[in-house]
């Protein structure tokens, strides 16, 4: 069942057009990832969906009520004097929900956030506050939950706990539209979306991506980068990546045996091994493909 679809979304602020004709749809049982780098238009898209911002053409459709659909922005947004058991209370009350405490509780204890009810919010960890404002998101019961780079800025094991914790609520049944600028969150959503300069460059699950990307993906280790990139692009690769020392580059399909051995005796070359395709290949040769800027 579509809980929620947006159709050609746009957004100009003056002459910056932030979202470009984006089109989404979100059925129950949805995992998704809108991944993207900073200025992706990523926040902006989700301020459309949850009618915070006014797009400036196309349209969007919510199949569900205010209670349904639950957003949780960027930047912590609960008030830092209160209390975190305050804060949960606090929305309650703005939705009218009848005696919330338990259901606070329960909240409290799926997130290991019992202990800390009493201190103040602005107190609490950036991992902690992220918890927090799940808790608050999921207090009505919501069967579509927007969550704006929810792991920005949250230390790594943190960040492992959070998704553990989203991955529990997707299991219980709650769809997930989530943004981050991280290519390896992507292995977390069952449907990625790679946004790029307010457009979505690619839509897809990784198999599909993959599949878009067949041949040979090879991961090589040089200190010596930029002599080896010209020896490969000699080579004419269909993709060729670089980032500081490690460089990815695509073949046609072949005998991998005979290439390994070549590449490995390329002058500079530390380490070679065949890799899997990434998110991130995905991503910049998406980016190739539109013309983009690459390392
Ligand atoms: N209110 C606004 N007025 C003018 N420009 C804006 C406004 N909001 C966003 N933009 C611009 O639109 C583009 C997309 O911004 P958006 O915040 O949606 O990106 P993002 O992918 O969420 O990245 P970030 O993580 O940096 O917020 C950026 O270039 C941003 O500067």
């Amino acid at each position: 069942m579509i809980l929620l679809e947006a159709r050609d979304l746009t957004c100009r602020f003056g002459p910056k057009e932030a979202v470009k004709g984006l089109d989404l749809s979100l059925s129950e049982g949805d995992l998704v990832g809108l991944i993207g780098p900073d200025g992706a238009g990523k926040t902006t898209t989700f301020r459309m969906l949850i009618g915070l911002q006014k797009p400036s053409g196309g349209a969007v459709v919510r199949h569900l009520d205010r209670q349904g659909v639950s957003y949780v922005p960027q930047t912590f947004s609960l008030a830092p004097e209160l209390t975190v058991a305050e804060n949960l209370q606090f929305q309650a009350g703005l939705f009218g929900l009848p005696d919330p405490a338990p259901r606070i509780r329960r909240l409290l204890e799926s997130v290991d956030l019992a202990s800390f009810r009493d201190r103040p919010s602005g107190a609490l960890s950036g991992g902690m506050k992220q918890k927090l404002s799940l808790c608050t998101a999921l207090l009505t019961e919501p069967r579509l939950l927007l969550l704006d780079e929810p792991t920005t800025g949250v230390d790594p094991v943190s960040r492992r706990e959070f998704w553990e914790l989203l991955h529990a609520v997707h299991d219980e049944g709650v769809a997930i539209l989530f943004s981050t600028p991280y290519m390896d969150e992507a292995e977390y959503a069952h449907r990625m979306l790679l946004m790029h300069e307010g457009r979505v460059l690619q839509e897809g699950d990784r198999a599909s991506f993959r599949r878009g990307l067949p041949g040979l993906m090879f991961r090589l280790v040089s200190a010596r980068r930029r002599e080896v990139q010209a020896a490969l692009a000699a080579l004419a690769p269909l993709d060729l990546f670089a980032e500081g020392e490690v460089l990815r580059v695509r073949f046609p399909d072949q005998d991998p045996a005979p290439l390994l051995a070549r590449l490995s005796a390329l002058p500079g070359v530390e380490q070679v091994r065949l890799a899997e395709t990434s998110v991130e290949d995905v991503f910049l040769h998406a980016l190739v493909e539109a013309g983009g800027a690459h390392g």
